[in-house]
Protein backbone atom coordinates (compact mmCIF):
# COMPACT_ATOMS: atom_id res chain seq x y z
CA UNK A 1 0.00 0.00 0.00
CA UNK A 2 1.20 3.61 -0.70
CA UNK A 3 1.64 5.32 2.33
CA UNK A 4 0.04 9.10 3.03
CA UNK A 5 2.72 11.32 1.75
CA UNK A 6 3.44 13.84 4.00
CA UNK A 7 3.94 17.53 2.42
CA UNK A 8 5.22 20.06 4.90
CA UNK A 9 3.74 23.63 4.15
CA UNK A 10 5.55 26.29 3.74
CA UNK A 11 5.64 29.88 5.39
CA UNK A 12 7.71 32.55 3.81
CA UNK A 13 7.33 35.96 5.80
CA UNK A 14 8.52 39.75 5.19
CA UNK A 15 7.95 40.27 1.99
CA UNK A 16 7.73 43.74 0.50
CA UNK A 17 8.32 43.79 -3.15
CA UNK A 18 5.99 42.09 -6.21
CA UNK A 19 9.41 40.52 -7.28
CA UNK A 20 9.28 38.71 -4.26
CA UNK A 21 5.88 37.10 -4.49
CA UNK A 22 5.91 35.81 -7.93
CA UNK A 23 9.06 34.40 -6.92
CA UNK A 24 7.71 32.72 -3.38
CA UNK A 25 5.16 31.45 -5.13
CA UNK A 26 6.79 30.27 -8.22
CA UNK A 27 9.31 28.47 -5.57
CA UNK A 28 6.66 26.76 -4.13
CA UNK A 29 5.43 28.83 -1.16
CA UNK A 30 2.37 28.08 0.90
CA UNK A 31 1.83 31.08 2.59
CA UNK A 32 3.38 34.18 2.45
CA UNK A 33 3.54 36.69 5.53
CA UNK A 34 3.21 40.10 5.65
CA UNK A 35 4.40 41.93 8.88
CA UNK A 36 2.09 44.41 10.35
CA UNK A 37 4.78 45.51 13.64
CA UNK A 38 5.94 48.75 12.48
CA UNK A 39 9.04 48.66 14.41
CA UNK A 40 10.43 45.60 11.93
CA UNK A 41 12.86 46.54 9.27
CA UNK A 42 10.32 43.91 7.30
CA UNK A 43 7.36 46.53 8.06
CA UNK A 44 4.65 47.08 5.89
CA UNK A 45 1.51 49.26 6.18
CA UNK A 46 -2.18 47.86 5.75
CA UNK A 47 -2.46 49.16 2.64
CA UNK A 48 0.76 47.87 0.70
CA UNK A 49 0.04 44.06 2.48
CA UNK A 50 -2.93 44.56 0.59
CA UNK A 51 -1.72 45.41 -2.85
CA UNK A 52 0.71 42.61 -2.45
CA UNK A 53 -1.67 40.08 -1.18
CA UNK A 54 -4.06 41.24 -4.30
CA UNK A 55 -0.70 39.15 -6.88
CA UNK A 56 -1.49 36.15 -4.85
CA UNK A 57 -2.82 33.10 -7.12
CA UNK A 58 -5.30 31.44 -5.63
CA UNK A 59 -4.57 28.46 -2.70
CA UNK A 60 -1.54 30.74 -1.65
CA UNK A 61 -2.58 32.09 1.80
CA UNK A 62 -1.65 35.44 2.99
CA UNK A 63 -0.54 35.99 6.50
CA UNK A 64 -0.39 38.94 8.82
CA UNK A 65 1.92 39.28 11.25
CA UNK A 66 1.05 41.35 14.59
CA UNK A 67 3.33 42.10 17.79
CA UNK A 68 1.16 43.70 20.12
CA UNK A 69 -1.37 45.56 17.77
CA UNK A 70 -4.49 47.31 18.83
CA UNK A 71 -7.89 45.53 17.96
CA UNK A 72 -8.41 48.83 15.22
CA UNK A 73 -4.92 47.79 14.14
CA UNK A 74 -5.84 44.29 13.21
CA UNK A 75 -8.90 45.21 12.30
CA UNK A 76 -7.46 47.94 9.51
CA UNK A 77 -5.05 44.90 8.31
CA UNK A 78 -8.13 42.64 8.15
CA UNK A 79 -9.93 45.42 6.04
CA UNK A 80 -7.20 45.16 3.50
CA UNK A 81 -6.54 41.46 3.44
CA UNK A 82 -10.04 40.24 4.52
CA UNK A 83 -8.78 36.41 3.95
CA UNK A 84 -5.92 36.45 5.60
CA UNK A 85 -4.67 34.51 8.33
CA UNK A 86 -3.38 36.12 11.72
CA UNK A 87 -0.12 35.37 12.79
CA UNK A 88 0.45 36.54 16.53
CA UNK A 89 3.91 36.95 17.96
CA UNK A 90 4.08 39.18 20.61
CA UNK A 91 2.73 39.12 24.79
CA UNK A 92 -0.94 38.98 23.32
CA UNK A 93 -3.37 37.22 25.50
CA UNK A 94 -5.30 34.81 23.98
CA UNK A 95 -8.74 36.72 24.84
CA UNK A 96 -6.72 39.21 22.13
CA UNK A 97 -5.75 36.35 20.06
CA UNK A 98 -9.48 35.14 19.82
CA UNK A 99 -11.22 38.78 19.78
CA UNK A 100 -11.06 39.33 15.66
CA UNK A 101 -12.91 35.57 15.38
CA UNK A 102 -10.48 34.63 12.49
CA UNK A 103 -7.94 31.71 12.28
CA UNK A 104 -4.66 32.57 13.90
CA UNK A 105 -1.34 31.16 14.73
CA UNK A 106 -0.02 32.15 18.32
CA UNK A 107 3.78 32.30 18.24
CA UNK A 108 5.36 30.17 21.37
CA UNK A 109 9.13 32.21 22.03
CA UNK A 110 11.00 28.43 22.84
CA UNK A 111 13.27 28.82 25.84
CA UNK A 112 13.62 26.74 28.57
CA UNK A 113 10.75 26.56 31.21
CA UNK A 114 8.32 27.37 28.46
CA UNK A 115 5.08 25.08 29.01
CA UNK A 116 4.09 24.50 25.41
CA UNK A 117 1.24 22.11 26.52
CA UNK A 118 0.11 24.60 28.81
CA UNK A 119 0.25 27.32 26.22
CA UNK A 120 -1.63 25.10 23.82
CA UNK A 121 -4.50 24.77 26.25
CA UNK A 122 -5.05 28.06 26.33
CA UNK A 123 -5.03 28.97 23.09
CA UNK A 124 -7.74 26.03 21.70
CA UNK A 125 -8.56 28.60 19.03
CA UNK A 126 -5.26 28.72 17.80
CA UNK A 127 -4.69 26.67 14.61
CA UNK A 128 -1.01 26.25 15.16
CA UNK A 129 1.15 26.88 17.35
CA UNK A 130 4.18 28.84 15.47
CA UNK A 131 7.48 28.06 17.54
CA UNK A 132 10.25 30.52 17.40
CA UNK A 133 13.36 31.11 19.11
CA UNK A 134 13.43 33.61 22.08
CA UNK A 135 15.47 36.72 20.26
CA UNK A 136 15.43 40.61 20.92
CA UNK A 137 12.40 42.40 18.91
CA UNK A 138 10.61 39.54 19.49
CA UNK A 139 10.88 37.87 15.50
CA UNK A 140 12.57 37.34 12.26
CA UNK A 141 16.50 37.18 14.18
CA UNK A 142 17.85 34.41 12.10
CA UNK A 143 18.08 32.25 15.69
CA UNK A 144 17.74 28.37 15.98
CA UNK A 145 16.40 27.55 19.27
CA UNK A 146 17.01 23.83 20.57
CA UNK A 147 14.88 21.77 18.75
CA UNK A 148 14.63 19.05 22.22
CA UNK A 149 12.38 21.53 23.86
CA UNK A 150 9.27 20.27 22.03
CA UNK A 151 7.62 17.62 23.49
CA UNK A 152 6.82 14.23 21.38
CA UNK A 153 3.33 15.14 21.66
CA UNK A 154 1.73 19.06 21.09
CA UNK A 155 -1.60 18.90 20.99
CA UNK A 156 -1.99 20.91 18.06
CA UNK A 157 -0.19 21.54 14.36
CA UNK A 158 3.13 23.01 14.61
CA UNK A 159 4.99 25.38 12.40
CA UNK A 160 8.78 25.07 13.09
CA UNK A 161 10.32 28.92 12.81
CA UNK A 162 13.66 30.63 13.68
CA UNK A 163 16.59 30.66 12.08
CA UNK A 164 15.69 28.18 9.35
CA UNK A 165 17.80 28.41 6.05
CA UNK A 166 18.55 26.00 3.03
CA UNK A 167 21.20 24.53 4.85
CA UNK A 168 19.52 23.58 7.87
CA UNK A 169 15.29 22.94 6.90
CA UNK A 170 15.90 19.04 6.48
CA UNK A 171 17.19 18.58 9.58
CA UNK A 172 14.43 20.58 11.51
CA UNK A 173 11.82 18.82 9.16
CA UNK A 174 13.22 15.41 10.26
CA UNK A 175 13.83 15.90 13.76
CA UNK A 176 10.23 17.68 14.54
CA UNK A 177 8.24 16.66 11.67
CA UNK A 178 6.03 20.38 12.06
CA UNK A 179 2.91 20.27 9.86
CA UNK A 180 4.92 23.73 8.29
CA UNK A 181 8.11 25.55 8.02
CA UNK A 182 8.01 29.44 8.37
CA UNK A 183 11.25 31.48 7.14
CA UNK A 184 12.63 34.66 6.99
CA UNK A 185 16.28 35.57 7.39
CA UNK A 186 17.31 32.64 6.45
CA UNK A 187 16.28 33.49 2.29
CA UNK A 188 16.85 37.03 2.57
CA UNK A 189 19.80 39.41 0.52
CA UNK A 190 18.59 42.31 3.16
CA UNK A 191 16.22 42.71 6.00
CA UNK A 192 12.77 42.27 3.51
CA UNK A 193 14.80 41.37 0.65
CA UNK A 194 14.13 38.41 -0.56
CA UNK A 195 16.50 36.39 -2.44
CA UNK A 196 15.06 33.85 -5.63
CA UNK A 197 17.19 31.29 -5.50
CA UNK A 198 17.40 30.91 -1.60
CA UNK A 199 13.71 30.71 -1.71
CA UNK A 200 13.94 28.31 -4.51
CA UNK A 201 16.05 26.04 -2.15
CA UNK A 202 14.43 26.41 0.60
CA UNK A 203 11.68 24.86 -0.55
CA UNK A 204 13.16 22.37 -2.82
CA UNK A 205 15.15 21.07 0.83
CA UNK A 206 11.34 20.94 2.30
CA UNK A 207 10.36 18.50 -0.71
CA UNK A 208 13.72 16.48 0.26
CA UNK A 209 12.68 16.46 3.35
CA UNK A 210 9.36 15.22 3.11
CA UNK A 211 11.22 12.47 0.64
CA UNK A 212 13.05 11.10 3.02
CA UNK A 213 10.63 10.52 5.42
CA UNK A 214 8.41 9.01 3.02
CA UNK A 215 11.41 6.85 2.32
CA UNK A 216 11.81 5.98 5.33
CA UNK A 217 8.40 5.18 6.04
CA UNK A 218 8.52 2.65 3.21
CA UNK A 219 11.33 1.35 4.37
CA UNK A 220 9.33 0.64 7.63
CA UNK A 221 11.88 2.54 9.74
O1 LIG B 1 10.17 39.23 10.45
C1 LIG B 1 10.17 40.08 11.35
O2 LIG B 1 10.76 41.15 11.23
C2 LIG B 1 9.44 39.79 12.62
C3 LIG B 1 9.29 40.81 13.53
C4 LIG B 1 8.63 40.60 14.72
C5 LIG B 1 8.11 39.37 15.01
C6 LIG B 1 8.26 38.31 14.10
C7 LIG B 1 8.93 38.51 12.92
N1 LIG B 1 9.11 37.48 12.01
C8 LIG B 1 8.86 36.10 12.29
O3 LIG B 1 9.94 35.56 13.04
C9 LIG B 1 10.05 34.20 12.77
C10 LIG B 1 11.51 33.80 12.60
O4 LIG B 1 12.10 34.48 11.55
P1 LIG B 1 13.59 34.10 11.01
O5 LIG B 1 13.38 33.07 9.93
O6 LIG B 1 14.36 33.58 12.17
O7 LIG B 1 14.10 35.37 10.48
C11 LIG B 1 9.18 33.91 11.58
O8 LIG B 1 8.03 33.24 12.08
C12 LIG B 1 8.75 35.24 11.07
O9 LIG B 1 7.41 35.13 10.67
Amino acid sequence: MTPLTLRTRIKICGLTRETDIDAAVAAGADAIGFVLYPKSPRAVIAARAGELARRLPPFVTPVLLFVNATPDEIATGLAAVPHALLQFHGDETPEACAAPARPYLRAARMAPGLDLLDLAARHPGAQALLLDAPVEGYGGGGKVFDWSLIPSVVPCPVVLSGGLNPANVIDGVMHVRPWAVDVSSGVESAKGIKDAALMHRFCQAVREADARIAAAADAGT
